[in-house]
């Protein structure tokens, strides 16, 4: 067997929740991370960042993406080679983007082909849900498009969630981060019986919502009670942001993932008036944010 010197993995950004889909729902997004693994003969770990905040990013082995390299090489048994890892940041930190999901999915697919592919994709997947804790960000990173996942006796049921072409993703990123771990301590440990329900049916209304683009059901389908009441005040302009997209012409606005990033989706023909009343809304409160359509990733980490 030859062995691969080096692997370059682009893992795109990814949108959890979706408003009522905490936990389960999330979509791969056309901005990504690229990470270049290098096997060194000699050494232990060099890493380089470039980018936008690449000095945030840790260059020693408490490194993410480092971290999850290590994992697979632990899972299958067998010592990691030295590696210098370069990595090319398109996906903002802690904003909500799933930064973290493109770490741990690049450390363990580029770890998976330096070592000749051990690993089923399907294995390779749930190490990855296991580091995150939750499948929302790492499986669209993974595959790309649209899913939910859900655990069955076996271990997941991931399934393809299809996405109306005229839905837009339109997000707001502002300059301020949120981490996750601070924006999951906010969320209670309960939740009511009504709340429950609330959220099933609002989660059945939003897929079927994204398969036939209809505004009716997206409008009354992006709202939750399981994390969005709880996290709104740890983002500032929140409702203001909210307000302006709407009237703007979107469907409606959620958070990101665990946020601080403001997702909105409108049709095409809106998408461009929702970008600059998401942007002018958040600076009238004094905040500034990079507002951006994007489009749905199809493809998932790729193998360059
Ligand atoms: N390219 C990267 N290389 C190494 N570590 C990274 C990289 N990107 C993110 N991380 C790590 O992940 C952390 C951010 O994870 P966190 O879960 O808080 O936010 P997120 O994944 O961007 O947002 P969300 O999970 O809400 O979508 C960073 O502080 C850093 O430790
Ligand atoms: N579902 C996760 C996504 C962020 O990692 C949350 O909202 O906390």
């Amino acid at each position: 067997m030859s062995v691969i010197s080096s692997v370059t993995v682009n893992v795109p950004a990814t949108t959890a929740n979706l408003g009522p889909g905490f936990d389960c729902i999330g979509a791969a997004l056309t901005l990504c991370n690229q990470f270049k693994f290098t096997r060194l003969d000699e050494g232990g770990l060099t890493i380089h960042v470039t980018g936008a905040e690449a000095e945030r990013v840790q260059t020693d082995e408490s490194n993410l993406l480092y971290q999850a390299f290590l994992k697979l090489y632990q899972y299958i048994d067998q010592t990691p080679p030295p590696v210098k890892i370069e990595i090319v940041l398109g996906v903002p930190l802690a904003r909500g983007l799933g930064s973290s999901a493109t770490a741990i999915v690049g450390g363990l697919v580029a770890a998976n082909q330096l070592a000749g592919e051990p690993l089923s994709q399907v294995q390779v997947m749930e190490i990855a849900i296991a580091m995150e804790g939750h499948p929302d960000n790492v499986v669209p990173a993974f595959i790309g498009g649209c899913r939910l996942a859900a655990t069955s006796d076996v271990g997941w049921e991931i399934c393809d969630v299809p996405w109306h072409e005229s839905i837009v993703p339109v997000v707001a990123i502002p300059n301020f981060e949120l981490s996750t771990s601070e924006a999951r301590r906010v969320l209670p440990t309960e939740f009511s019986r009504a709340d429950a329900i609330f959220n099933t049916a609002h989660l059945g209304l939003l897929l079927r919502g994204l398969e036939t683009g209809k505004g009716e059901w997206l409008r009354a389908a992006l709202q939750d009670k399981l994390h969005q009441p709880y996290r709104k005040a740890l983002i500032p302009g929140y409702d203001a942001v909210n307000t302006a997209a709407v009237a703007a012409g979107a469907y409606g606005m959620v958070i990101s993932g665990a946020g601080p990033t403001l997702l909105a989706l409108a049709d095409v023909a809106h998408s461009s008036d929702v970008e600059l009343a998401m942007a002018s809304a958040w600076k009238t409160s004094g905040i500034d944010a990079v507002v951006r359509s994007l489009a749905l990733d199809t493809q998932g980490a790729t193998i360059l």
